[in-house]
């Protein structure tokens, strides 16, 4: 470590050291203090271009609290990348580097960390587990070859862990499993390894036993390998870089040994099962003796059938104990695809042109906009211009980065299969496709068309993220009139960066309001704007994010007579509204002797008409889905103007929506929570009271798993109800199930509350 590296080493010691006595520092601070360079990189290579069979872009998922964030830091420990242990309870890891990520010790944004292992390139992008955060979760999903998924080994698959499994099933991501926590007393690997077959329907293959249970794990048997590994606390220190490796034949104890023979002999067979090149060794060369098999065959087997999706590798360790992470580590690089080994359809027409898709955007106030990149084919370098197919603009590129945290290392390219940070792109936000040029896009599109037949002129745009409706939402207001041009221009930011967050503008009030996926996801965006931006924002109560439809047909009739700039503008519309399916959204036909008396003009002032009013509904003002409107005739004089008959239809709308009667919908959640059986009346007897439906009731080692449905309405701060009445002993995971029509007396009562009579 040169001068320069002290200096900075010493600064970083200070920042952790900040941090955990409570002075806040932003990101963008943090940053600032470490520079661009930090000089704890190992070697150069870590900038360099790897190989693309080198690189395993991996990310890691699992339920709250399962020790996503710990392990990652022991990974990048043992990797040599950081040279201090870092720890959650502490608040001072390495990828949980915002401030209220340290302080509540969840991690909210997926932060990208490249480091090497051994041989090989890792890019790791660590995944939030609390359900708020989804999106994140998704987006990661979206650019990953391979994923770790880190159970606590004493709680099997939580609620958590199956909704981002499917997930990745839903991406075609090959996973391997780790069973971490085998420290605490209650860890138990077969009944982890049976909620995996059972809950997840995956085909779980043991690649190693534990040595020991509880506080005396001690380490592991590899079963690939037939060796015990034992990690023993040397007289300096327990940081667990060192290991004692033996052959299952050195093995003292005899029960064990044999445990583990028969484990392999199961693991062997299991494999057999499942690829027929291994099977078809086995059976001609090994018939005598299975146990015979090189390992080096077995592990190649074991890719394979976890490369197919046909089985999932299963390790146990204990990252807090700082005991079975080198094992992992070696298994993501042996049993996970580089790049180049998953299959992506719409690449291909980019040849060897640069095709990148835009999975995250994070605002820095130095900087501007810092777009992470999966690079899927081609050279990303610095300083050049990009083409941006979906706003079909040029950016300039300014600098290329290799994601690390908050310590970004500057790089003046990277090529296919890599992870970047791109700085300079100031429009592109999530899901965008990035190519050289136009003619490039252009060259893709006539490729795709001339081969299959896709109709597109642009380019071949890969598919972005699905972005899921907001259920909450509240106002937000400046101290001052004078500050909300600056709160408009956090929210702009905050918007890029986080697309489940949706801002807009009461037409009715003038107030700015907040739209988001939880309690949690709005506490996190009004901390941010006091802390990032400097304002301190007032919100309104949260509510919900209503809909409305109408119970039964209407036909209504209106007539516009105005005078305005001179001209007398008189319309009179005919329409009828009816009920349809609640879940599609609003609807407009005409009628066909009508439409063919209209221009186009015509028509899209009569649909916009249509459209405003389904933006509003007439018992709330919340959007209108489920409601198909027919517009029987449109009379007009010489005259009119376009914007009146939009008016005019409108106002026919609403008229013959208030006729047709209106219904509040309502959205509903699908609840999971994990109880002990000593709370589980307790708990249902307030799910009653929240006007819930139990679906399923399962048993789970000691636990109980309830399934239902619950009204969004009734489920305000639920995470403190439910750690109170089950003495902080449940889990739960709440994601939207569907909007239905809210029971008359509740409708009621909320309409008596928003008119402000109860
Ligand atoms: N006993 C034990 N505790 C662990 C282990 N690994 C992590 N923990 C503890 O479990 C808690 C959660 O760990 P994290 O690493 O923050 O878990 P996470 O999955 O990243 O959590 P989120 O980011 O909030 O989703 C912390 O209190 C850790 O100290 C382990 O191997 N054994």
């Amino acid at each position: 470590m040169g001068l320069r590296g002290i200096g900075t080493y010493s600064m970083m010691i200070r920042g952790r050291h900040l941090l955990k006595h409570g002075i806040q520092l932003s990101s963008c601070q943090i940053q600032r203090y470490y520079g661009f360079v930090p000089d704890n990189v190992k070697s150069l290579r870590m900038v360099a271009n790897p190989d693309v069979s080198k690189i395993r872009n991996i990310g890691i998922m699992a339920h709250i609290d399962a020790g996503k964030t710990t392990t990652t830091e022991r990974m990048l420990y043992y990797s040599g990348f950081t040279r201090m242990l870092g720890d959650v309870d502490d608040g001072d890891t390495v990828t949980d580097f915002m401030v209220q990520e340290r302080e509540r010790g969840i991690t909210i944004q997926s932060a990208t960390v490249t480091f090497d292992w051994k041989t090989h390139r890792i890019n790791l992008i660590d995944t939030p587990g609390h359900v708020d955060f989804t999106l994140e979760v998704e987006r990661a999903l979206r650019v990953l070859d391979g994923a770790v998924a880190v159970f606590d080994a004493s709680a099997g698959v939580e609620a958590q862990t199956l909704t981002v499994w499917r997930q990745a099933e839903k991406h075609r991501v090959p996973c391997i499993c780790f069973l971490n926590k085998m420290d605490k007393p209650a860890a138990n690997l077969s009944f982890s390894m049976e909620s995996i077959r059972q809950k997840l329907k995956a085909n779980p293959l043991l690649l190693q036993i534990p040595v020991g249970v509880g506080r005396s794990f001690t380490g592991v048997i590899d079963l690939v390998n037939s060796q015990q590994m034992i990690w023993k606390a040397t007289s300096r220190e327990d940081n667990g870089r060192a290991f004692e490796t033996k052959p299952l034949s050195q093995v003292e104890n005899s029960d064990l040994v044999q445990e583990a023979q028969e484990a392999r002999a199961a693991l062997i067979e299991q494999v057999a099962d499942l690829d027929d090149e291994f099977a078809d060794l086995l059976l001609t060369d090994f018939s005598d003796n299975f146990d015979a098999i090189p390992s080096i065959k077995l592990q190649e087997a074991v890719r394979r059938v976890t490369l197919a999706q046909k089985a999932v590798p299963v390790l146990c360790g204990s990252s807090l104990k700082n005991k079975g992470v080198q094992p992992l580590l070696d298994a993501i690089t042996a049993y996970l695809p580089a790049p180049d080994q998953r299959h992506n359809d719409l690449v291909r027409w980019y040849k060897e042109d640069l095709c990148a898709l835009a999975f995250k955007v994070v605002h820095d106030k130095q900087r501007g906009p810092l777009v992470f990149l999966r690079i899927y084919s081609g050279t990303m370098k610095a300083q050049t211009a990009v083409h941006n197919i979906n706003r079909n603009s040029v950016e300039r590129l300014s600098r290329l980065l290799v994601p690390f945290a908050d310590q970004p290392v500057e790089t003046s390219s990277l090529t296919a299969g890599n992870i970047a940070l791109a700085v300079g792109l100031k429009q592109t936000v999530t899901g965008d496709t990035i190519v050289s040029s136009k003619a490039s896009a252009a060259a893709a599109a006539r490729r795709a068309n001339r081969d299959q037949g896709l109709e597109t002129k642009a380019g071949v745009i890969l598919s972005g993220v699905e972005v899921p409706e907001p259920v909450f939402f509240c106002s937000i207001e400046p101290p001052t009139m004078a500050k909300q041009a600056d709160l408009e221009n956090a929210l702009d930011c905050l918007q890029r960066e986080d697309p489940s967050l949706k801002v807009r503008v009461d037409p009715d009030s003038g107030q700015t309001i907040l739209c988001g996926m939880g309690e949690l996801h709005i506490e996190i965006i009004h901390d941010r704007i006091r802390r990032e931006y400097g304002i301190e924002t007032h919100l309104g109560p949260l509510q919900v994010a209503y809909r409305e439809t109408v119970l039964n047909h209407a036909s209504a009739t209106e007539t516009l007579d105005r005078t305005a700039g001179g001209r007398r503008h008189v319309v009179t519309v005919t329409l009828t509204v009816s009920p349809v399916d609640h879940a599609s959204s609003g609807l407009a036909t005409l009628e066909e002797e009508t439409e063919r008396q209209m221009s186009a003009e015509m028509k899209d002032a009569v649909d916009n008409g249509v459209q405003s009013s389904y933006l509003q509904g007439p018992l709330l003002g919340y959007p209108v889905q489920g409601v198909s409107t027919a517009i029987q005739s449109i009379g007009l004089e010489p005259g009119t103007s376009l914007a009146m008959v939009s008016a005019c239809v409108s106002r026919c709308m609403l008229k013959a929506m208030k006729k047709a009667g209106g219904q509040i919908l309502e959205p509903v959640m699908s609840l999971e929570v994990t109880v002990s059986e000593d709370h589980l009346s307790s708990l249902l007897g307030d799910l009653a009271q929240r006007r819930g439906a139990v679906r399923d009731i399962q048993s789970r080692h000691d636990s109980k798993l309830v399934l239902a449905t619950v009204p969004l309405a009734e489920m305000m701060g639920y995470s403190t109800a439910l750690r109170t009445l089950s003495s902080g002993n449940a889990t739960f995971s709440l994601q939207l199930d569907c909007y239905s029509a809210m029971e008359p007396q509740h409708q009621r009562r909320l309409l008596q509350r928003v008119a402000g009579l109860a």
